[in-house]
């Protein structure tokens, strides 16, 4: 049996990117096959209807899963009764319940509320053995990179995209670079998998690994538990990267084989003697190849407004004037001022308010178990207003519950949550109040990011745990555990921010537990939810709120417009359009939501009051053009609201010297033009004539930029063939691809023999035992 499509050393991406490669175009961009779709209810509601207008259906059933996490509230669901009835805020019932109802539509498996299947949609895709080795991985999520852990590619998409992998199980895509992050010789006491990729994002920054896949190698790397290895490969989205990757191992194996949707008997052994392949040939080509020292790691949290503001916690807060480039200076005042605090400050004397155990992260049961290790025998601080522990999913629950987990935490005074994303992102009711600081587990600390004005600190379990116990950060080799069982950490200390200056990397551009099975359980074991009220639960929709049509591809061909200077870097997703406004099941409305928070304050009034940003100035009020100074424009989440959001206010294109990976993908597939150009030419050619508020003139056909008496600015930008083809005919990626139905029914009926230990996949989701009273009324409808 061969699964090679091509000679000589091969990294581990370069063979699962074959290996799902059906059809390569003349352009140089690929179709491939996607094994797992995972969907969750904030970015599918659009895709959903895109299906329902043009009367298609899912393609594989077998290859989705679906679940809610963002908008559910955490609260206690023992008296749940009904959605209608647990969740408060509208928009967020009119998501989950758009999701149960299309999942019902399209018949999708799904784990609803009642479900103690349902969580994280990062957590449950491994916890089941959905998530498996070699596979090709997607989600309406950015943090889907986190599947990366198993040696699959794993990567987060759009709305747009959403829809083309339902109607097609395929994804249009570029190759990317090889990048290998090598971490030598094992972890010091007390660092865990969260302080490292905390300091490789520190080292690397949130833009380092733009274009690139990386690989995580070395010794650390393969002594990591799966639950390392995917807390780590979760944030390579936060590195910049289309994916995280490490080679699967006995470890992989060991926690996969068993699980619920994994392959069982002759087809386990076939699988594992596949992947047994997956790892990267010796000379394999790296296009960029970085070493980090094991030794050089120290526990490390974050101080300011991005993933890379990351520091030992030994360190001080950094002092801007030592800071010589003016931009980074001044992104550097801009946090501290945002952040509330002040230059050298050590970071161990930082008070905070709340503690935030959960997220995507690390919300599984070892997180749990080194967080409880912490506080067992302790009291939460009485500075501290709120500990809150949310498990990544109802099976993880119920295993710390078994474990006394939920106890430990109680007596120390932190609340034990039901699952969800809950505080990492706010959609729900869990946020913090302006100006409240967190000590917090999850993965992004952007301004605004756990609520208006709030404050988070990024750190691992054990280190949160620990400040919520002593309400202020505390390097965790120096905590008094109270538990016996709990070895002493003692590890010699590092002077100040001696571990981040020393770090030796090198950069080269060469030339380059066994969860539980569901299945087994009984039904009242599984629901946490009194017997007698199962019959009420999730109630259908039964008047389906109408969602808006997609809109429409214009074709692109010229744009004169105002363009409008923007003088930052790494502007989030989550500043372009807050979580506040993604709780819609429309692609349009999204204008006033535009950077919301950088725009409008609220008046005494309770009403928005603008604050002068320069869209809200004449004459960029009518702005088709957005020029971008700094690097890196629409990083994080996946949220295809961002272009939503751009082209609602009227903007058609947006120059910058690079892009977030997913919203440069995300921006084509709304004709939407993103134009990468070197900073200097940015700043010399284009920004003085956005500033002096005059028009611009981009020419798409002759991929030129023009200004007002048509003299050429820039004679020459960049654009994927593909990409401007479709764009400038205005044309719909599934269209395209459906026109390639012959290929992807060939390579289905290979897959089939090839690796039919991928077949089933979620039609082996067993409706929970017993459920004659599920919410849809009988077993087979219970998704
Ligand atoms: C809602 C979703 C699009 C988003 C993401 O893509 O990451 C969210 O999970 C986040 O963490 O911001
Ligand atoms: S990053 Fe946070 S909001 Fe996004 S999927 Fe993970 S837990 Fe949910």
């Amino acid at each position: 049996m061969s699964f090679k499509s091509s000679e000589g050393p091969k990294t581990l991406y370069d063979k699962v990117f074959e290996d799902h490669v059906i059809h390569k175009d003349e352009s140089g961009s690929y179709l491939l096959y996607i094994d797992r779709h995972l969907v969750h209810e904030v970015t599918s509601p659009q895709a959903f209807e895109g299906l329902k207008n043009a009367g298609r259906k899912v393609r594989r059933r077998d290859c989705t899963l679906a679940t809610v996490d963002h908008n559910i509230p955490t609260w206690s669901r023992k008296n749940f009764k009904s959605a209608e009835t647990f969740i408060k805020e509208a928009d967020s019932l009119l998501q989950v319940q758009t999701l149960q109802k299309n999942v019902k539509d399209f018949d999708v498996p799904f784990f609803g509320m009642t479900d103690a299947r349902q969580g994280i949609v990062h957590i449950i895709g491994p916890e089941q053995g959905f998530t498996l080795p070699g596979t090709t991985v997607v989600c309406g999520d950015s943090h889907t990179s986190t599947h990366g852990a198993f040696g699959s590619l794993a990567f987060g998409i759009g709305t747009s995209e959403v829809e083309h992998v339902m109607a097609t199980q395929t994804i249009i895509q570029a190759k990317s670079q090889n990048m290998r992050i090598y971490i030598d010789g094992k972890l010091s006491p007390g660092v865990t998998s969260k302080d490292l990729i905390l300091h490789i994002i520190g080292v690397i920054g949130t833009a380092g690994g733009t274009g690139c896949v990386i690989e995580f190698a070395g010794k650390a790397i393969e002594d990591l538990t799966m639950e390392g290895r995917m807390s780590m490969c979760n944030m390579a989205i936060e590195a910049g990267a289309r994916a995280g990757m490490i080679k699967p191992d006995q470890t992989t194996y060991d926690y996969v084989e068993g699980r619920p949707l994994a392959p069982k008997g002759a087809e386990w052994k076939k699988a594992v003697s596949y992947w047994q392949t997956l790892h990267t040939d010796e000379d394999a080509h790296f296009d960029f190849d970085i070493k980090i020292n094991s030794r050089d790691i120290i526990p490390t949290i974050t101080w300011g407004t991005s993933p890379q503001d990351a520091l030992p916690i030994t360190a001080s807060v950094p002092n801007p004037d030592s800071v010589s480039d003016p931009i980074k200076k001044s992104m550097m005042e801009n946090a501290l001022k945002y952040m509330g605090l002040k230059p050298n400050t050590p970071l161990k004397s930082i008070t905070i308010d709340k503690v935030f155990i959960g997220s995507c992260t690390n919300s599984r049961i070892e997180d749990l178990r080194a967080a409880a290790a912490v506080v067992k025998g302790h009291k939460k601080a009485g500075s501290v207003k709120l500990a809150m522990v949310v498990p990544g999913s109802g099976l993880v629950k119920k295993q710390a519950e078994k474990e006394g987990l939920d106890k430990v935490f109680e007596e120390a005074g932190f609340e034990w949550r039901e699952a969800g994303c809950s505080m990492c992102l706010g959609m729900n009711p869990d946020i913090l109040d302006p100006e409240e600081r967190c000590a917090s587990t999850s993965n992004r600390n952007f301004e605004g990011r756990q609520g208006a004005r709030s404050r988070t600190h990024l750190m691992s379990p054990a280190m949160a745990a620990a400040a919520g116990i002593e309400g202020h950060f505390i390097d965790i080799r120096e905590f008094q555990y109270k538990d016996n069982d709990v070895p002493k950490i003692s590890v010699e200390q590092e002077s100040e921010d001696k571990a981040l200056q020393d770090a030796i990397y090198q950069h080269e551009k060469q030339p380059l537990q066994k969860g539980e099975s569901a299945d087994e359980l009984e039904e009242d074991e599984v629901l946490d939810i009194p017997p007698s009220e199962h019959e009420a639960q999730e109630t259908p929709l039964k008047d389906a709120p109408s969602a808006s049509a997609p809109a429409g591809m214009e074709p692109f061909l010229t744009v004169s417009g105002i363009a409008a200077p923007l003088d930052k870097a790494n502007v989030d997703t989550d500043a372009i359009i807050p979580k506040q406004f993604l709780k819609t099941i429309k692609r349009t409305g999204l204008k006033t939501g535009l950077f919301y928070e950088w725009r409008f304050t609220k008046g005494e009034d309770g009403k928005d009051q603008s604050r002068g940003f320069v869209l809200d100035t004449e004459p960029y009020t009518k702005s088709q053009i957005l020029v971008v100074t700094g690097d890196n424009f629409g990083c994080g989440s996946s949220r295809e609201h961002a272009p939503w959001a751009l082209k609602d206010f009227g903007i058609k294109s947006i120059i910058a010297p690079s892009f977030g990976d997913i919203f440069y993908n995300n921006s084509f597939k709304n004709g939407l033009l993103p134009i990468r150009l070197p900073q200097d030419v940015i700043l010399e050619k284009l920004y003085p004539v956005a500033q002096a508020g005059k028009t611009m003139t981009i020419d798409l056909p002759n991929q030129r930029i023009l200004d007002s008496e048509d003299n050429v600015l820039v004679d020459h930008f960049e654009v994927e063939n593909f990409r401007k083809h479709c764009l400038v005919n205005g044309l719909d990626d599934i269209g395209i691809t459906l026109q390639k139905e012959e290929f992807i029914v060939k390579f289905e009926a290979r897959r089939r023999d090839e690796f039919s230990f991928l077949e089933g996949g979620s039609n082996l989701v067993k409706p929970i035992m017993g459920s004659k009273k599920s919410p849809y009324g009988n077993n087979a409808q219970e998704w």
